[in-house]
């Protein structure tokens, strides 16, 4: 299991990560969400042993990740723009990593460097953005990692690659119960692939919780009412967001289900429609909620 108990990491004068607590069990697929600049990448590169926190614990299964190598062998962590030597071929790479993970895996990786199409003799740092992608995935599935870290994994790679490069990764939890924490924007890809969602903000964690209790957890109702809405219609409720569409009133409530209905149904509506919400809706409504919103930027 991964955990952070009470993380913080500090850059100068900017706190990055603020008292985190997370927790990630073994074969979860982890998304995690957050606005720019929110500490994702640094919650990577700490759980990476990249970064070593001011305070708080980094564990994986009990052990400290910093400056421990046993740890670290277990982990393969794909930054956003991968790094590769000077002059290296994916073979070079592969040579490379052969000799620092235990588990390396030649059949597989030989497999999967002609089923991406990548020359294994040509050098990486003049293969495209995407390209280069493809490779680092290549290198990170032949370590066979027990933890897989992403950041922005999908970025710049067509919708093929993509999917191929989901059904390894799920392959890869299902089989042998890889375990993978994601930092990503695209939040349709989260939703299809993660089963974990943590939501980041100013360093901060806000939410953590499985992506299907999230989603039940948050509603979008539209309500209507003969002589308008009434007062105290709200109360006990979270509403983490309300706009009068003619007269229609559409509110975004947090809660559990059958409590909402009972409170609205309450004040006799006579409209009355619960809808389900993305999960870009939930990140939009939450960062919303604690004052992260759309409307403040197009004023
Ligand atoms: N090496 C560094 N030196 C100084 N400040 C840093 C450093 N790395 C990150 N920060 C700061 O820490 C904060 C968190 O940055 P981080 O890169 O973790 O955010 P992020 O959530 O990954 O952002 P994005 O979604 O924009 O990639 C930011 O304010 C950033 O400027």
């Amino acid at each position: 299991m991964i955990k952070f108990e009470n993380v913080s990491k500090r850059f100068e004068d900017k706190e990055a990560v603020e008292e985190v607590n997370l927790s990630i069990n073994k074969g979860s697929i982890y998304g995690l969400l957050g606005s720019n600049g929110a500490g994702k990448t640094t919650l990577l590169k700490l759980l990476s042993g990249i970064y070593t926190q001011d305070s708080g614990h980094v564990t994986i299964d009990e052990k400290m990740v910093y400056e421990n190598p046993d740890v670290k062998r277990r982990l393969f962590f794909i930054p956003d723009y991968p790094y590769f030597f000077s002059q290296y071929t994916i073979r070079h790479m592969g040579s490379f990593y052969r000799n620092m993970y235990d588990n390396w895996n030649e059949e597989r990786f030989n497999h999967l460097v002609k089923a991406f199409d990548i020359d294994p003799n040509r050098k990486l740092h003049k293969y495209s953005k995407g390209l280069q992608r493809q490779a680092a995935f290549i290198l990170a599935l032949s370590t066979m990692p027990e933890i897989l870290v992403l950041d922005e994994p999908m970025d710049g790679l067509d919708p093929v690659v993509r999917k191929n490069i989901k059904s390894l990764i799920i392959e890869d939890v299902a089989e042998r119960e890889m375990t993978v924490l994601i930092s990503s924007h695209n939040l349709r890809e989260v939703e299809d692939i993660c089963d974990f969602v943590g939501i980041l903000h100013k360093g901060k964690m806000l939410i953590e919780k499985e992506l299907d209790d999230l989603k039940s957890d948050t509603h979008k109702i539209q309500l209507a009412f003969k002589d308008g809405a009434p007062e105290g219609i709200f109360e006990g409720l979270k509403v983490l967001h309300q706009e009068n569409r003619g007269s229609v009133l559409l509110c975004i409530v947090r809660g559990n289900e059958d409590d909402i209905v009972k409170k609205v149904k309450r004040f006799d509506p006579v409209i009355f429609d619960m809808l389900p919400l993305t999960l870009e809706e939930i990140f939009i409504y939450e960062m919303e909620d604690v004052g992260y919103a759309i409307k403040n930027i197009l004023v």
